[in-house]
């Protein structure tokens, strides 16, 4: 059995992290990604327990003040934030716990777990990453706008992530996760 680690994945929206890390999950069996918890409203078949943990405002606000989230964030106008407990749980269990989460959340992960391994998903460019969120058809031409402003300023920080990986090609960008978390997991493991 290998140690606990844990990885945070981020990047724009579009770039493809929600696809890696589900294909990720295909390919290390120790992997487990944690669920979040948003005041964003459940998209079409999206469901409640399964892809985030959706919340009000109000229900939000009580888990900040309880301290039941490892981090927070807003983004685009909603509230997203990773409960606190499970991720401890699932470290302890030994196993490679994935945060799909955004780079506000990102930099508090690496304050409060400085052994935490920063991955960033770039898209090939900017038209390819507009193209693939048209493409998914699950916004609207006025939240993919939102979300193209907010691409540029996560780019600007990705020197700060300890590896970055263009998703081009999926296969091959598949592989080189998967490499990274074996590799990392196995070095920890010493
Ligand atoms: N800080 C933080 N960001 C999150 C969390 N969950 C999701 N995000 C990020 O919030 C952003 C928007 O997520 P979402 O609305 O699901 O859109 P998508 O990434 O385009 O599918 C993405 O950058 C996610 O990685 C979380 O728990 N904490
Ligand atoms: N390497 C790739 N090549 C082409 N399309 C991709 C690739 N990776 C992801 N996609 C598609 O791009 C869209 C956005 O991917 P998604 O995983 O939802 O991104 P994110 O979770 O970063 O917002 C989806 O429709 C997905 O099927």
């Amino acid at each position: 059995m290998r140690h606990g680690n844990l990885f945070v994945i981020s990047g724009p929206s579009g770039a493809g992290k929600g696809t890696l890390v589900a294909r990720l999950l295909r390919e290390v069996p120790d992997a487990w990604v944690s669920r979040s918890v948003t005041t964003r409203a459940p998209r079409e078949g999206e469901v409640d327990g399964v892809h985030y943990q959706f919340a009000s405002a109000e229900e939000f606000q009580d888990l900040v003040d309880t301290d039941g989230l490892l981090e927070w964030a807003t983004y685009a106008g909603n509230r997203y934030g990773t409960p606190r407990a499970t991720v401890e749980d699932h470290m302890a269990c030994g196993e490679q716990v994935i945060l799909e989460i955004d780079v506000q959340g990102a930099f508090q992960v690496r304050d409060k777990m400085p052994a935490a391994r920063l991955v960033f998903i770039e898209p090939p460019s900017l038209q390819v990453l507009e193209e693939r969120l048209r493409g998914r058809g699950t916004e609207s031409d006025e939240v993919i706008e939102a979300r193209m402003k907010a691409a540029e300023v996560e780019l600007s920080r990705k020197m700060e992530y300890d590896m970055r990986l263009v998703n081009d090609n999926l296969d091959e960008a598949t592989d080189a996760l998967v490499r990274y978390v074996n590799e990392q997991a196995e070095k920890a493991r010493g």
